[in-house]
C-alpha cells in the first residue's frame, strides 16, 4: 500500500474542516479528490504532506507514519505541487533543480543534471529554462512546479489543481504526463481537480468530499448523477463516450 489515510480530522482553530477521512492509494494509482470550493481538498493534501498535523487519525506512507519521518525523508518520498506558489527571481532551470535538493549530498552531480534536463524535455520547457520564473505566466509556472516535483523522483505525487491555469492542450499534456509517470515509474498520485470530465478521463479513482466527510468514493463506474447532484447541488446527466463517463449539466 502506498498511502493509508486513517480517520483523519482537521480544524483551523475553531473551524472544523475534515472529519473521519479514510482511504487508501495503491501503487500505480491516480486518485482525484473532488468537491465544492472550500470543502477541504487543499487542507487534506497538506495533511498528507505533513504541512498540517491532523487533530485525529494517521497518515501512513509505505506503512510509515508521515509525522515520524524527517523533512528530507518526506521530500524523497513525496512530491507536492501547491495550488499557489511564490516565485522568487530565479531561472526555471534553477527552480527545477531545487527539486533535487533532498537527493543532493555534497555537490550537484551529472546524474542530477540529467534528471533535470529530462524533466525539462518531458514537459517541453526547453525555451523557458533560462527565463526567470517571476516573469512567467500562471500556466508556465504551473509546469515548472510539476517538473520540480518530478525531479524529486517521489513515490507519491500530491498535486493541488495541477491543470487550473492551463489551456486545453496543456491540461491534456500534463494529465498524460502524470498518468505516464504513475504507470511507468511505480509511482502513485493524488490530485485535486474541479474539472469533472478531465478527472473522469484520466484518473483511476475518485473521492468526493462533502461537509467535511467522504460522501462517495470509487472508480469511473461508481460515479452517478445522484452523487454529483448531492455534492455540487446541480442537476446533471452522465453520458458515455468511448467508454468514459461524461458529466453533462441539465438546466
Ligand atoms: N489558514 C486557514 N485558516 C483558517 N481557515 C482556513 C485556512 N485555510 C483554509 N481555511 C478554510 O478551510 C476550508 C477548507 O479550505 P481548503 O482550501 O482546504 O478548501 P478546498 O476544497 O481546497 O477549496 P478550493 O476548491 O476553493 O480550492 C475553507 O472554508 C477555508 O476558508
Amino acid at each position: 500500500m502506498m498511502l493509508e489515510v486513517n480517520g483523519v480530522a482537521f480544524n483551523y482553530r475553531s473551524k472544523n474542516v475534515l472529519n473521519d477521512i479514510s482511504f487508501e492509494v495503491n501503487c500505480n494509482e491516480l486518485v482525484t479528490i473532488m468537491g465544492p470550493n472550500g470543502v477541504g481538498k487543499t487542507t487534506l493534501l497538506k495533511c498528507m504532506n505533513a504541512i498540517f498535523k491532523p487533530g485525529a487519525g494517521s497518515i501512513l506512507i509505505e506503512n510509515e507514519d508521515i509525522l515520524k519521518l524527517g523533512r528530507t525523508e518526506i521530500a524523497k518520498r513525496l512530491g507536492y505541487v501547491a495550488q499557489r506558489s511564490d516565485s522568487n527571481r530565479m531561472t526555471a532551470f534553477d527552480a527545477i533543480l531545487l527539486g533535487r535538493k533532498p537527493h543532493v549530498r555534497f555537490n550537484i552531480s551529472e546524474h542530477d543534471l540529467r534528471i533535470v534536463n529530462a524533466a525539462i524535455r518531458k514537459l517541453g520547457l526547453e525555451s523557458l529554462a533560462l527565463r526567470y520564473i517571476n516573469e512567467m505566466s500562471g500556466g508556465e509556472l504551473q509546469k515548472i512546479c510539476i517538473a520540480r516535483a518530478l525531479v524529486q523522483e517521489p513515490r507519491l505525487l500530491l498535486l493541488d489543481e495541477p491543470t487550473s491555469s492551463l489551456d486545453l492542450k496543456n491540461q491534456i499534456e500534463i494529465l498524460k504526463i502524470i498518468r505516464e509517470v504513475v504507470e511507468e515509474h511505480q509511482v502513485s498520485a493524488v490530485m485535486t481537480m474541479h474539472n469533472l470530465n478531465m478527472a473522469l478521463r484520466y484518473s483511476d479513482k475518485f473521492i468526493f468530499l462533502k461537509d467535511g466527510l467522504i460522501f462517495a468514493a470509487g472508480d469511473r463506474d461508481d460515479i452517478t448523477p445522484e452523487i454529483i447532484e448531492a455534492v455540487y447541488g446541480v442537476t446533471v446527466g452522465i453520458e458515455h463516450y468511448q467508454g468514459y463517463p461524461v458529466v453533462v449539466p441539465i438546466n
